[in-house]
């Protein structure tokens, strides 16, 4: 199993020396090579789950393996992608990407030359000299996510990585993605609040509740065929009777959201 959290607690210190659980009792796994979707309402706790299984953040009870090992500091085994991007502005794609390689120790030369080759994988190659601020959001986000790949990570953490794009951009991206996964089958968890694109991409969709004390309340399995592209598979009756299906749980979830943060309380 590439990733396995076993019921993960999660909490967090907060002012007036209370606690505040944020993630109660969550078992998750995904297995090698398998896509993961954890969708909830906002604040509920995924980022938090993503944390825990990237070694930034301990669980205060529960067990965290990876690969069937305990989990001990820093996740060396997965790459993290978050909703905002992490190049650096004074540096051009390329050396963005070949970065990472550089800090492992690879030879300028080799570095810059593979940073070129995921350059052309994500569809950027003729952009290699430019900084950020010459390049799209849905650019940046290729960097990024070469930036990622390069240093083949065995697992793939994402948090809401295409968040920021627009939705055309984000189905683009979503198809780069797929594309790019189907070579090498990584395990990936990918946090989104959007189902559709859950369903679209991923193996399994898991579903939180509202906080505080988050819990999984739902695991669905997502068996429309491969490969995708996530324009037409939109489209598949299957797609929208599983969609159906999970939003009718996820639905109520994201109301006690909305009635808790405009202080009406209970669920819909
Ligand atoms: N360091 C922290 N200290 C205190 N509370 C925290 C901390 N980090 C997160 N929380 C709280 O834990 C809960 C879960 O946060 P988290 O960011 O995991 O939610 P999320 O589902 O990823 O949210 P969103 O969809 O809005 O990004 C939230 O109520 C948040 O305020």
């Amino acid at each position: 199993m590439a990733v396995a959290l076993d019921d993960a607690t999660v909490a967090f210190d907060v002012a007036g020396g209370k606690v505040y659980t944020a993630v109660e009792q969550a078992t998750l796994r995904v297995a090698d090579g398998e896509f993961v979707a954890i969708v909830g309402p906002t604040g509920c706790g995924k980022s938090t789950l993503l944390n825990v299984a990237a070694g930034l953040l301990q669980p205060v009870s529960g067990h965290v393996r990876i690969f069937d090992q305990p989990l001990r500091g820093l996740n060396t085994q997965a790459g993290y992608l978050f909703q905002a991007d992490a190049v650096f502005p004074w540096k051009t794609a390329r050396d963005n990407v070949a970065i990472g390689l550089e800090v492992a120790g690879v030879a300028r030369e080799e570095a810059v030359e593979r940073a070129q080759t995921w350059l052309n994988a994500v569809g950027l190659g003729a952009f290699a000299a430019r900084y950020p601020h010459m390049l799209s959001g849905g650019q940046r986000k290729r960097v990024a996510l070469a930036q990622v790949l390069i240093r083949n990570p065995k697992i793939l953490l994402m948090d809401e990585p295409f968040g920021p794009l627009d939705a055309q951009t984000r189905q683009v991206m979503g198809n780069l993605l797929l594309d790019l996964w189907t070579r090498d089958r990584k395990a990936v968890l990918f946090v989104t609040h959007d189902l559709e694109e859950a369903i679209a991409l991923a193996d399994r969709v898991v579903i939180m509740s509202a906080g505080p004390s988050a819990r999984i309340i739902g695991d669905w399995r997502v068996s429309l065929p491969r490969p995708r592209d996530i324009f037409e598979v939109r489209l598949d009756k299957d797609f929208h009777a599983l969609h159906r299906e999970i939003w009718s749980v996820l639905k109520a979830e994201v109301m006690t959201t909305y009635a808790q943060a405009s202080g009406t309380g209970g669920a819909a």
